[in-house]
């Protein structure tokens, strides 16, 4: 019996961000901004793979800090709040017990990582203020070239430019604890982002899914060089559904813990509109202007949360 076809496992397209690449105005920009679109339009998200650029120090630096805050006394974590659901401390949640994260808003914002650096080590953790910037840095540039890219394609920049101005980065530190033998393996149920863009960085121990759409589910292995960008809802209403969030989960097959990073897009006091250079006879427009806090506020909803589909639901006309 010939198993091959059985066994075979899609992949996601990986892009390189070289800094060749990433240099507006030229044939590589031009290259890259193409297959970045048809990533984002074929399965929501990509694999940002670095070769110049994005350090293994860095990487290693990154995840050390993160251990550091996840032995943290509860108490201590459970300091971390926020208006916003989810955006705080999120943990012992009887249906994904595994899941523990912490969120730092504004993290790129001067006062962002210090604030909550000196919340959670009143008496100082240099060494995480200093990775937590650095790290949230590459990836907010990351995420900056990828939406030019992708407004630029779209002859919609001028949309992304004061989208931008209201654009908020929100850094979730994540940790999945060992599971024992008989415990369940659904580290975070399947879901889409409710961010505009997502970008996940992993460590070591697999178990991110991203869902085809053909339903397949595809493990996406970690490596220290690669970012996964993946589009949120807000981004699937920006672009008028030409861009789809994915749907996502993750599975711990091990005992191992695993630690991931997730850097989020959320546009704050301005309403997002789809513009009207995507909309013609063909593409009548399929959602409302919306504000993305009162999107957050509404998922986290009964009915938000229940519906397999929330973004349309809210704003979808
Ligand atoms: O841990 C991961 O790799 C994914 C986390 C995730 O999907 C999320 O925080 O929204
Ligand atoms: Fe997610």
């Amino acid at each position: 019996m010939d198993f091959s076809l059985a066994s075979k496992q899609p992949n996601l397209p990986c892009i390189e961000f070289s800094k060749e690449n990433t240099e507006q105005g030229t044939t590589s920009w031009l290259t890259t901004s193409k297959k970045v679109v048809s990533a984002l339009e074929n399965y929501g998200c990509f694999l940002a793979t670095y070769n110049d650029n994005f350090s293994l120090d860095l990487h290693n630096a990154v995840f050390e800090s993160t251990k550091q805050l996840f032995d943290l006394p509860l108490e201590t974590k459970l300091l971390n709040t926020s208006k916003t659901p989810s955006h705080g401390y999120v943990g012992q949640e009887p249906v994904v017990p595994l899941y523990e994260g912490l969120g730092i808003e504004d993290v790129t914002t001067p006062l962002g990582a210090r604030t909550f650096t000196n919340l959670m080590w009143p008496s100082g953790n240099e060494a995480f203020c200093e990775t937590t910037c650095l790290f949230t840095k590459v990836v907010a540039e990351l995420d900056q070239v990828v939406m030019r890219m992708v407004s630029q394609s779209y002859g919609i920049e001028n949309h992304y430019e004061l989208l931008l101005e209201s654009t908020s980065y929100l850094f979730r530190l994540i940790k999945y604890r060992q599971r024992q033998e008989k415990e369940t393996t659904l580290g975070i149920v399947p879901h889409t982002d409710k961010s505009f863009m997502s970008i996940l960085h992993q460590h070591q121990v697999p178990g991110l899914e991203i869902k085809t759409t053909d339903d397949q589910w595809i493990l996406v292995d970690p490596s220290p060089s690669s970012f996964i960008v993946m589009a949120g809802d807000a981004c699937m209403a920006w672009t008028n559904g030409r861009i789809e969030a994915p749907q996502h989960r993750v599975i711990m097959k091990g005992t191992e813990e695993r630690y991931s990073l997730g850097v989020f897009t959320f546009i704050r006091d301005q309403i997002i509109r789809t513009p009207k250079e995507l909309a013609d006879e063909e593409h009548e427009v399929k959602f409302q202007p919306f504000d993305h806090y009162k999107y957050i506020d509404f998922y986290y909803t009964d009915e938000g949360k229940k519906s397999k589909c929330p973004i349309k639901l809210y704003c979808g006309i």
